[in-house]
């Protein structure tokens, strides 16, 4: 094997919560695919140039005087003496993509002005200060958002954006040399300052806890680069952001401490593969801290259950920083690791190239149907505020429509929005449609999804900021029928179904291979007749939902020995027929079960595999949880799957599988925890989960309440775009 640089210690600490999968040093074939990949991303134009560099060095430097005339000012409205207002300071740090090192030409800042105890948010940071960078010419763009969860002023500075976010600290001088890392920075401050705190003190983390900043920094390009191509990056849209991608690439270099980006590449796509995910992914255990703060823990904190692939932050207090994930985005990116992973094996075969790996995810080939979704507003800040708050609940029509389906049709969120060249204030949003795999065109004909697009835009609706000319209309489209301007340039290409070359490579796999010849997927969204017959519906239901697993209609409804298998085989959808609960059916089949609710009463399960997971039954026999799912166990890469980067031998390769076996299969959540995350998830409803999104406090009786409230799975309601927005008061 190659070098044994690094013994995975940094300043004699252990990086990492487990030891690295391997010491292993770089192979020639490494250096030779490293120096390729570094000149790829150059011709990409992923760096600045010298000139950008030094531009931004000094739009830092004009801000940061800014910010210290700014606090003197505010000293001195405040009465403090002439010796205390000479002696006021703030200070500039920077964060997130910059400050990793990983920007490219042309994007943001991400910046934290520190204040002193005097300086307030409100009055001197969204007032004084704001009105100091108005009067400022080399400002442009200025838009504050000071009622955000972490508040922002975001402006141009010399035509660079930037992101400035406040920390106001309980010090009565903050000292130019401060050090933002200390646990006792946040002793007394409010929770936006604590907030707003934590993305400096985040990346500052990331950055001491991986053992080579150079070749994170080159992988991290890699894969930000790889995502944006592959249509996976975007926080809101519930894929990953900045900060996620950057923790998931730290971790990698914890785990191959000594391997260059060629194979921390390789490894990343090999690794989260196989994770099983909600396995938390972090770089240092979980603090607990002295403060009192909120940490991630889904085995405290309701809310913290959700997360379906949690990415944790590495400074106190740690958060979950991927939240946003939901099963349809969680299932898209793990169909774009394999292909990664696919592709980066054929790589060394010669049989891959960069290139390949790069190509872009043709979105608008993939599905025969889309969802459409058109934003408009009367002028420019209307539509960015309204198209804003739209994208923002965009993921909760995407959890609504896989709910109301039973997870039959499965919905892909474009990431962003595309706007229409003929009218600048009008854009839409996308989502692919397509049946899941196995449902047949006749089952699929019964999707109904009228009153969940119409739930949305409820939800919708609600946005305090509404004003008159905010309007949305949500559409169900066929491929042939979507607008020119969602291709380049505008125009639409002649032919769309090329099958591309990872489509050839992963037919079965490929998220984009789903293109169903022939066949369609036909989805209701326009008015209809309505009925909501509870018998109707229920046959409805009955339909839609196979293959069944069953029970004679004429069954006694005391038992279900009868015609029940003792394990069912995987995949198998259990109906329960009327008077009959599935809690029983689930309980006497000893299987993990997926199982859908209506109005507080069992309707549908799917058993996910013959074992039996004791903690989902015995929660959803009490009653506790009235939804609970259980992620299907990610496929495990099968023996064949070599180390052949590393060149090793077949003990070696042996001894690294059954490394990466064990880091993706349980992680220790704290310190103090001797168990581990079991891989269990147990959820709870869209509303609270909603809920919790907005702040709203729930009622005592959250569980029962939620699904009380809750409508029938398949309605036929329709309400009309005005009632919806609240146009029609
Ligand atoms: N969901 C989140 N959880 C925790 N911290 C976050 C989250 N989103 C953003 N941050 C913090 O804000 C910083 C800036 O976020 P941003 O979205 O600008 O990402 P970035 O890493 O700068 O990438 P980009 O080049 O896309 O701007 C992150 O590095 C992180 O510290
Ligand atoms: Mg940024």
């Amino acid at each position: 094997m190659g070098s044994q640089g690094f013994n995975g210690q940094k300043n004699g600490k252990r990086l990492g919560i487990t030891d690295p999968i391997s010491l292993g040093g770089p192979s020639e074939y490494d250096v030779i695919k490293t120096k390729e990949l570094e000149e790829f991303l150059a011709g990409a134009g992923l760096y600045e140039t010298h000139e950008e560099a030094i531009r931004r060095e000094e739009v830092l430097g004009r801000l940061d005087q800014i910010v210290k005339v700014w606090v003197k000012k505010v000293s001195r409205a405040r009465g403090l003496n002439e010796q205390l207002v000479q002696e006021a300071n703030a200070k500039i740090f920077t964060f997130g993509s910059y400050r990793l090192g990983v920007h490219g030409p042309g994007a943001d800042i991400d910046t934290l002005c520190v204040g002193p105890r005097h300086a307030d948010r409100d009055e001197d940071f969204f007032g004084e200060l704001k009105k100091m960078l108005l009067e400022t010419p080399d400002v442009t763009e200025l838009h504050p958002v000071p009622d955000a969860h972490v508040p922002v002023m975001r402006f141009k500075l010399y035509g660079v954006s930037i992101d400035l976010l406040y920390a106001r600290l309980s010090l009565w001088v903050i000292p130019d040399d401060l050090d933002i890392s200390q646990d006792s920075i946040l002793q007394n401050a409010d929770d936006k300052t604590v907030r707003s705190l934590n993305g400096c003190r985040v990346t500052d983390q990331i950055l001491s806890l991986v053992p080579n900043i150079q070749n994170f920094r080159t992988t991290l390009r890699c894969m930000r680069f790889w995502a944006k191509r592959r249509g996976v990056y975007s926080n809101v849209a519930g894929f990953l952001g900045g900060i996620n991608w950057a923790l998931l690439v730290a971790r990698i270099c914890q785990l191959y401490p000594n391997a260059l980006p060629n194979m921390l590449v390789s490894r990343f796509f090999r690794v989260y593969t196989q994770w099983r995910w909600p396995n938390p992914v972090m770089l240092c255990a979980i603090e607990e801290g002295s403060l009192g703060l909120q940490i991630w823990d889904p085995r405290k904190n309701p809310k913290d259950k959700f997360h379906l692939m949690p990415i944790i932050t590495p400074a106190y207090p740690s958060m979950n920083s991927s939240y946003n994930v939901s099963a349809s985005t969680l299932r898209i990116m793990t169909e774009e690791f394999k292909r990664g992973h696919n592709v980066c094996e054929a790589m060394v075969l010669n049989n891959g190239s960069w290139l390949e790996l790069f190509e872009p995810y043709r979105f608008f080939e993939a599905y025969k149907n889309y969802l459409q979704i058109d934003i408009v507003a009367e002028c420019d800040e209307d539509m960015m505020n309204w198209k804003g708050w739209v994208e923002s609940r965009i993921r909760y029509l995407v959890l609504k429509i896989e709910r109301d389906t039973f997870k039959l049709l499965q919905c892909h969120p474009h990431p962003g929005d595309f706007l229409d060249r003929s009218n600048p204030f009008h854009c839409s949003y996308f989502l692919g449609l397509q049946r899941k795999e196995g449902v047949s065109v006749n089952e699929a004909k019964k999707f109904d999804i009228r009153l969940t697009v119409d739930e949305f835009k409820g939800n919708v609706g609600s946005y305090t900021s509404w004003k008159p000319g905010m309007d949305i209309n949500v559409t169900h489209i066929k491929r042939k029928d979507l607008p020119a301007y969602v291709f380049p340039g505008g125009i639409r290409p002649t032919r769309l179904a090329r099958v591309s070359v990872e489509e050839r490579r992963a037919p079965d796999t490929s998220v984009a291979s789903s293109l169903d010849a022939g066949t369609s997927t036909d989805v209701n969204v326009v008015d209809g007749p309505v009925d909501d017959s509870r018998k109707r519906k229920r046959e409805e239901d009955d339909e839609l939902t196979a293959p069944k697993l069953l029970v004679n209609d004429g069954l006694p409804t005391n038992g279900f020995s009868v015609g029940v298998p003792t394990v069912a085989p995987e995949g198998t959808n259990v109906i329960a027929p009327e008077g009959v609960s599935v809690n029983d059916l689930v309980g006497r089949s000893g299987a993990k079960t997926e199982i859908l609710y209506q109005n507080d009463e069992a309707i549908s399960g799917q058993l996910v595999s013959g074992e039996t997971e004791k903690l989902a039954t015995e929660k959803l026999m009490s009653g506790e949880y009235e939804f609970v799912q259980q992620l299907e166990e990610l496929e495990e890469l099968d023996g064949s799957i070599q180390d052949k980067n590393l060149g090793g031998t077949a003990k070696e390769n042996d001894m690294e599988s059954s490394a990466i076996k064990e880091v993706t299969s349980s992680v220790p959540i704290s310190n103090n925890t001797t168990g581990a995350c079991s891989g269990l998830q147990v959820n709870g409803s869209l509303e609270e989960l909603e809920a919790f999104e907005l702040d709203v406090p729930l009622p005592m009786a959250t569980h029962a309440t939620a699904a009380a409230q809750r409508k029938p799975i398949i309605r036929f309601n329709f309400t009309s775009l005005a009632k919806a927005t609240g146009n029609s008061t």
